[in-house]
């Protein structure tokens, strides 16, 4: 249950981030309004930059806490790595590339864009992840 849960989120933050597509307003309500599943997410066409930003700040707002939990859980990751090299885990990176690209591919998104989001994305959270893994470790 968890790992589907965990799934879901990151399937809603490539979702949010993979947007492109604009559609009608009409259409961007579906019966249940929702998206339907692999379809892109429904931008609405804006009448002013108030509007766009209004929905900018509306998106960041989902944004942020799944950035914050997908810290959480680098974070985590310090406990199971025995030295700090091992930090930057170069296939692991080349892994998650090449499954967003996929993802934005199947929403429509541009995946140069997404890959450019997920590569500097990461390099902060290996930032992040170097820092924890030096005040708790003092093994090289
Ligand atoms: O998967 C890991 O080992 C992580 O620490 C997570 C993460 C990431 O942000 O996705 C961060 C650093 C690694 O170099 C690879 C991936």
């Amino acid at each position: 249950m968890k790992r589907m849960m965990r799934r879901a989120f990151s399937w809603g933050l490539v979702a949010i981030i993979g947007g492109g597509i604009l559609i009608s307003s009409e259409a961007a309500s579906s019966a249940e309004g929702q998206p339907q599943s692999n379809s892109p997410p429904a931008a609405v066409s804006c009448d002013s930059l108030d509007e766009v930003r209004t929905n900018i700040d509306r998106i960041d707002r989902m944004i942020v806490p799944l950035l914050a939990e997908r810290a959480a859980y680098v974070a985590q990751a310090t406990k199971f790595k025995q030295t700090r090299s091992e930090v930057v885990d170069v296939p692991r990176i080349e892994r998650i590339i090449t499954k967003v690209r996929a993802l934005a591919e199947e929403r429509g998104a541009d995946p140069a864009l997404i890959e450019r989001i997920y590569r500097a994305m990461i390099e902060s959270y290996i930032a992040f992840e170097d820092g924890i893994w030096a005040r708790t470790n003092t093994a090289p």
